[in-house]
């Protein structure tokens, strides 16, 4: 039997004239966190609303296109109903919804939803709610109000959440940005612990060292398109970096891990000189 994979082909996104996204397609491991990284305005954000097929509802009913396909499991979730796609797949946006008159508790419970039967928030299971808060570490502020938390406290919750839909496919968009380095680590830690029980995880993430510690596989986006997938070891090359930022580094191997260790110097390679020389995007793998 081969490995299971997460196979991901044809998403596109386009606003107005602007296509924000060309034809992704990547295939990785199933069962692991996989970091999605790239500059801003990459279309990262894109990618992973593209991927769970939300955006396109509309207009792809409209224009009789192709939403592209998300295989796990032989399944593509995104040829399934809206309510079973819910039941198998989160995204953990970075903006976060009105959801602020809630306490944490009743925004952790929103994530049961999908298996509900009525629309009664978190009734159905306070167990798998309770145990989700407690999860991502946020079981003490169960009756805040959401409002009440910081930024880092907050992004947190919307991971409890995500955990209490327990989801096949978890998407998460920069689930670090507000996070001090001590919660950083937990944070992806413990994706890497829901990764472990089969969870397949694709995290946007802006700290290319934190990918490099916690993630297997990597994939590069640049310019709305896949330019490189692959073995962090592998990908996170000191070219490639440098091709797809427009900074010098020197990539290192840890000294402990073994993984790449990015090291950056003020000064070298600014952007503006790779542009001026032309050398935009990175080789393909
Ligand atoms: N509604 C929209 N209309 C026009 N352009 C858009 C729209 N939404 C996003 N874009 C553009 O699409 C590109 C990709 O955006 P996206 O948010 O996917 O990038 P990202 O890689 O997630 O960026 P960041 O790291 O800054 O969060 C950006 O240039 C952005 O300005």
């Amino acid at each position: 039997m081969s490995a299971r994979e997460l196979v991901v082909s044809g998403l596109s996104r386009r606003v107005g004239d602007a296509v924000l996204l060309h034809d992704a397609a990547f295939t990785v491991p199933a069962g692991e966190v996989v970091a999605l990284v790239g500059p801003n305005g990459a279309g990262k954000s894109s990618l992973l609303r593209a991927m769970t097929g939300v955006a396109q509802d509309g207009a792809r009913a409209a224009m009789g296109q192709s939403p592209g396909s998300v295989v796990l499991d032989d399944v593509d979730l995104l040829g399934l109903k809206r309510r079973e796609r819910a039941r198998r797949m989160a995204l953990v946006e970075q903006e976060l919804k009105a959801e602020f008159s809630l306490t944490v508790r009743q925004v952790v419970g929103l994530g049961r939803i999908p298996h509900e039967s009525g629309w009664a928030v978190a009734a159905g299971d306070p167990g798998m709610v309770e145990a989700a808060m407690a999860r991502a570490g946020v079981a003490a502020w169960g009756d805040r109000l959401l409002s009440s938390l910081s930024g880092g406290e907050q992004q947190r919750v919307q991971l409890a959440r995500a955990l209490a839909q327990e989801p096949e496919l978890l998407l998460l968009d920069e689930p670090t940005n507000h996070l001090d380095v001590r919660a950083q680590m937990d944070t992806l830690g413990l994706l890497r612990e829901v990764a472990a029980t089969g969870v397949s995880v694709v995290a946007a993430l802006h700290d290319l060292n934190l990918a490099a510690a916690y993630c297997d596989h990597v994939v590069v986006l640049a310019g709305g398109r896949v330019q490189a997938v692959g073995d962090v070891r592998r990908v996170l090359t000191a070219e490639l970096v440098e091709a797809t930022y427009g900074v010098g580094v020197d990539v290192l191997e840890h000294p402990r891990t073994g993984r790449p260790l990015i090291a950056f110097s003020p000064g070298a390679a600014a952007a503006s000189d790779v542009i001026a020389s032309g050398r935009r995007g990175v080789r393909p793998r």
